[in-house]
């Protein structure tokens, strides 16, 4: 398998040709990404970068870096019409949209939070496409997404990819900086006791999620009769890549202090493409009353509740929100 690169993927796949460029651009991007990472104390890029975003949120320098190698490699796509990025408040055009152009949706760093300690951090991306001429409706839900994916740069940088059917995951190789695929077909599994949250929150939560940690928490003695275990890493990435590779459930549901907001993660550029990745991978997101992929967006910057994971713990916490 690990013969197998990126482009070999690509180009032995049924893509549209164009849509192989963007997913080698975005694979681009993140391939320098990962060395702006890397080499971050360095180039002194690690701190804050004195701005805020469009949440409000402070920028790190390597936000910014992000965002401006995925926009700057990307728009060499022929066919891409347009960026949506966590870092940006508008929807960058970049053409005329016509039928069949691709919209990408990125967050260019996830975690980075993680940067000054020194811990795993990713990106996310998404394409969906035009559906006229003219068009300019970036406001789709996730059942249109025809690509996901995320690069995570920890011990060693990941990409994983789904054009919609399969989950796969590739290794950059240190020295050629090829993408190989190391991880084919990835499955959630079925079975897991592990959950991730952050349970600093404990007081704002919701019943049902109240309930559900407390038992996962009373293990052997409680109703769920065996013991879990818990990880926060605080990378949406990192944990997604967890679950994808030894099961689990994740959650920064909705709760009293970010109600208002809508919740934490934004829709169109990390809890979509992670669901469409969760569940081609066989496992489950919802926001714990809807399944994310059927929300109608509202904004480009949109908040959600999410739950996502093993298909069998995410039916379970849904279950609980209806009674
Ligand atoms: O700091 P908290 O509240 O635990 O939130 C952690 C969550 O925030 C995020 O870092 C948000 O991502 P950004 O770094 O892109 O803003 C997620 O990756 C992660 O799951
Ligand atoms: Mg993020
Ligand atoms: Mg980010």
């Amino acid at each position: 398998m690990t013969d197998t690169t990126l482009r070999r993927y690509l180009t032995q796949s049924v893509l549209d040709p164009n849509l192989i460029f963007l997913i080698e651009d975005i694979a681009s991007s993140c391939r320098v990404i990962a060395n702006s990472v890397r080499n971050g104390a360095f180039e002194g890029n690690l701190g804050a970068a004195g701005a805020t975003n469009v949440q409000g949120e402070a920028q790190k320098t390597l936000d910014i870096l992000a965002n401006d190698e995925f926009e700057r490699i990307c728009s060499n796509s022929p066919r891409l019409a347009a960026l949506v990025s966590e870092e940006v408040e508008e929807v960058t055009w970049l053409k005329e949209p016509e039928a069949g152009d691709y919209l990408l949706y990125f967050d260019p760093l996830d975690g980075s939070s993680n940067l000054d300690v020194n811990l795993s951090v990713g990106s996310i991306f998404a394409v969906m496409q035009v559906e006229e001429d003219g068009d300019r409706n970036v406001l789709r839900n996730g059942r249109n997404q025809i690509c996901a994916g995320y690069a995570l740069y920890g011990p060693s940088t990941m990409f994983v990819l789904t054009v919609g059917d399969k989950v796969e995951g590739f290794t950059c190789q240190h020295g050629t900086g090829d993408f190989r695929l190391t991880h084919p077909d990835m499955m959630v599994p079925a079975e897991t006791s592990e959950f991730a949250i952050n349970a600093s929150r404990y007081k704002y939560w919701d019943e049902p999620v109240r309930r559900y940690i407390d038992e996962c928490i009373a293990g052997e003695d409680g109703v769920r009769a065996r013991p879990f275990n818990m990880r926060w890493t605080a990378s949406m990435v990192a944990e997604i890549h967890r679950i994808l590779t030894r099961g689990g459930v994740f959650l920064y549901p909705a709760d009293s202090n970010n109600r208002d907001a809508g919740g934490k993660l934004r829709l169109m550029y990390e809890a979509n493409p992670m669901a469409m990745i969760i569940e081609l991978a066989g496992g489950a997101a919802s926001t714990g009353l809807t399944p994310i992929m059927d929300i109608d967006p509202t904004g480009p910057h949109q908040r959600v509740p999410v739950i996502l994971g093993s298909r069998s713990e995410v039916e379970r916490l849904v279950s609980y929100h209806k009674t």
